[in-house]
């Protein structure tokens, strides 16, 4: 049996995957081989030798120290795409809260909700307080263009938007996914200087922590309204609080309220509810749950952040897999363990990336043999052996 910890609350038709007869699933599982993971904080977690893979039921990998999970041999997958349609519909409620002071006048209503036959009079006399611009005709500049960022940048045309979209690292695959009508930012500062809007959707990494500070925001139109529903660490909380109090930023919606932002009283807190709809939950928890399976019962990876893809489809054969460093001569050095062994080998595929750490290799052999495992460990670079019948 496999055994798969839950550190979060994991939607059910996910867990469905993982069939009972071969797995047991619990947040109470020591040593487990696989873990399933959302927001929970992993940076700190102690992982046990038989852990084989961690797979985050959604898109951003900030909270799993995955460089180190690679040194370990431990692959880690996230779920891309898998929710930023839940991620796109908030960043669009976002935008039309932080223009118009759809918030302050609900909370204003409130206070005048005992006044009876008056309210209708009051309303009409005290509305003028909320009054916010429209999006149309408006400049919205999103700051990363992948699953989320291409998203909102095609539905902000339709809303009548001028949209600029900057993403010096996009594939070629998710640049087939933008709009033609979004103009194209050849440096970051055209966003800031040329945006009343501005909305980010990179991944918080080293290079990307505070990519929203003081020297960013001082290049911004004034009145300028900040959206940031991907990570907290991208925008500087001192340095907006203060942009907020000078009235440079007009508003500031994050997703990842903390001590700074959550009493700024133009800052509007939510508490990180971009993938929370049941159909992200469903589609990130379906998606990671059957990475695990075809990496723990195949050896296959795909959409793995720290390991590159590789699939080889099952025959009857058993299957050696194998992640070593990427450097020159390993394959020959593995293959020749194999051979040294009187093994046939069936099929292979060796996958690497550019500038990745780690490559990997899956073998399919006319039969697995005692020692086998234990003589490719021996090849140096070799960082973990697993076989599968
Ligand atoms: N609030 C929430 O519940 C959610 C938040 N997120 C956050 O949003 C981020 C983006 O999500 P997706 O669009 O699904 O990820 P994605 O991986 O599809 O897109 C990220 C894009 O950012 C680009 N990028 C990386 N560094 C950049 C930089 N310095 N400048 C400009 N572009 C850069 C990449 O080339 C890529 O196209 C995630 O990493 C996560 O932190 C994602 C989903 C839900
Ligand atoms: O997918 C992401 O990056 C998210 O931030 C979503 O987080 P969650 O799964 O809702 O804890």
């Amino acid at each position: 049996m496999y055994k798969v910890k839950t550190l979060n609350s994991i939607a059910p038709v996910g867990l469905d995957n993982l069939e009972k007869t071969k797995y047991i699933v619990s947040d109470e599982i020591d040593a487990p081989d696989a873990v399933l993971v959302r927001s929970a904080n992993m940076l700190k977690y102690e992982f046990n030798p038989e852990l084989l893979c961690i797979a985050r039921a959604g898109a951003g990998t900030n909270n799993i120290p995955v460089d180190q999970c690679g040194e370990q041999g431990i692959v880690v997958f996230n779920t891309p795409g898998a929710n930023a349609g839940a991620v796109k519909e908030l960043v669009l409620c976002a935008l039309l809260l932080s223009s118009r002071d759809i918030i302050g006048g609900i909370d204003w209503v409130r206070t005048i909700a005992e006044k009876g036959d008056e309210i209708g009079a009051l309303v009409e006399k005290g509305k003028a307080a909320f009054v916010g611009p429209e999006l149309f005709g408006k400049t919205l500049g999103v700051i990363g263009l992948g699953a989320v960022g291409a998203k909102i940048a095609h539905d902000a045309v339709a809303l009548g938007m001028t949209v600029y979209g900057y993403d010096p690292y996009l594939s070629v695959e998710a640049a087939w996914r933008i709009s033609s009508n979004v103009i194209h930012a050849k440096d970051i500062e055209t966003i800031y200087k040329n945006c009343d809007y501005i909305t980010i959707h990179v991944p918080y990494l080293e290079s990307t922590h505070h990519l929203i500070d003081g020297c960013a925001m001082a290049m911004m139109k004034s009145g300028v309204r900040i959206i940031n529903l991907a990570r907290a660490e991208l925008v500087c909380d001192d340095d907006i609080v203060e942009a907020i109090e000078s009235g440079k930023v007009a508003c500031y919606v994050t997703d990842f309220p903390n001590a700074k932002t959550a009493r700024s009283p133009k800052v509007i807190a939510i508490p990180h509810l971009g993938a929370s709809t049941p159909e992200s939950e469903d589609n990130c928890a379906v998606m990671a749950a059957m990475e695990i399976v075809d990496y723990l019962e195949n050896g296959n990876i795909t959409n793995s952040v720290n390991m590159p893809s590789a699939v080889l489809p099952r025959t009857n054969d058993p299957r050696i897999c194998v992640i070593h460093k990427n450097i020159p001569d390993m394959i020959a050095k593995i293959t020749s363990a194999v051979s040294s062994l009187g093994i046939n080998i069936e099929n292979m595929v060796n996958a690497s990336t550019k500038g990745r750490m780690q490559a990997y290799t899956i073998i399919d052999v006319q039969a697995l043999a005692p020692g086998l495992e234990e003589k490719i460990k021996a090849v140096e670079g070799v960082i973990r052996v697993r076989s599968i019948c």
